[in-house]
């Protein structure tokens, strides 16, 4: 059912979002893989081969992602699914009493621009063009993926910004679900675990191998190809509209 399905994968350079878009591509979709200038997307797209095509993109921004869209429509002629996988994170206290400094407004401002603002800017702009797709015979005319994280639940000490900007990628699921519903758009939430992806790798070995101990089964980081697979049963399934589905192995973080 992938076979021929025009998609959009954003933060598709790394981690989670390569995974899923390496997925699409090898079983014969097109991709337009979008990530930051910065990133080596570029070279990621040329390796998946020649449907998958980068473009530059900074998920908050309405000029970029507009024509990370318009490009599905000029290259492929229409957008089926778009995964939305951009993140990005930060680790600081509310207020360090140690240092008596606050919380950075900007930082806090930051995370929730590209987390939050950025999910809902691809959403609202590749709706736009997946209505316009001709419906199939239950009257779908594309899917949505986007990615919360367990913090959306289980937030940790430091992870106020980054819970918070999940938490609203998991708030916002149902009711866009429910005004995407009359053109027969989908759309769903994973909020992954912990998974083995170059953000994680950010954290020491010892690290890594705690937090692996902590999840009760399997107790092993998850494997991005996992990720990926689970985008793909959600385009695949017809029914799952709306809902934010946990993939963590029964993980419920630690404060
Ligand atoms: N790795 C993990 O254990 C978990 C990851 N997540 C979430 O999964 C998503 C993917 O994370 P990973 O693959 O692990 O991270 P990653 O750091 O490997 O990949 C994130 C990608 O997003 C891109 N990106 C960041 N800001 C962007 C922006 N403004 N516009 C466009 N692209 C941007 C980065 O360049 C990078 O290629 C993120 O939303 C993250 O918060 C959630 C829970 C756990
Ligand atoms: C290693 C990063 C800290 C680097 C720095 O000092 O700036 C971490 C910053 C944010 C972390 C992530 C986070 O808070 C979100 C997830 C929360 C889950 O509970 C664990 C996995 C996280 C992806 C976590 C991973 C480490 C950081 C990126």
């Amino acid at each position: 059912m992938i076979k021929n399905v025009v998609s959009l994968v954003t933060g598709g350079a790394s981690g989670l979002g390569r995974a899923t878009a390496e997925r699409l591509a090898r079983q014969g979709a097109s991709v337009v893989l979008a990530d930051l200038p910065s990133s080596n997307g570029s070279e990621v797209a040329k390796e998946l081969g020649d449907k998958v095509v980068f473009v530059p993109v900074d998920v908050s921004s309405e000029q970029d992602v507009t024509a990370a869209v318009q490009t599905a429509k000029d290259k492929f002629g229409r957008l089926d699914l778009t995964v939305n996988c951009a993140g990005t994170a930060t680790a600081v206290k509310t207020y360090n009493f140690n240092k008596n400094v606050a919380h950075r407004l900007e930082d806090f401002q930051r995370v929730i621009n590209v987390n939050t603002v950025g999910t809902f800017n691809v959403i609202r702009l590749s709706a736009g063009l997946m209505g316009a797709n001709t419906p199939n015979q239950d009257g779908q005319r594309g899917v949505i993926v986007n990615t919360a994280s367990v913090a959306a639940f289980d937030g940790q000490i430091g992870q106020a910004a980054y819970s918070a900007s999940k938490a609203a990628v998991v708030g916002m699921t149902l009711p866009i679900a429910r005004d995407l519903s009359t053109q027969g758009i989908r759309i769903c939430t994973i909020a992954p675990g912990l998974f083995n992806t170059p953000m994680l790798a950010a954290l020491p070995e010892k690290v890594r191998t705690f937090l692996a101990k902590s999840i009760p089964f399997p107790q092993r980081l998850g494997d991005p190809s996992e990720y990926a697979q689970l985008v793909q049963a959600i385009y695949e399934n017809p029914l799952l509209n709306g809902e934010t589905i946990r993939l963590d192995g029964a993980l419920r973080m630690m404060p």
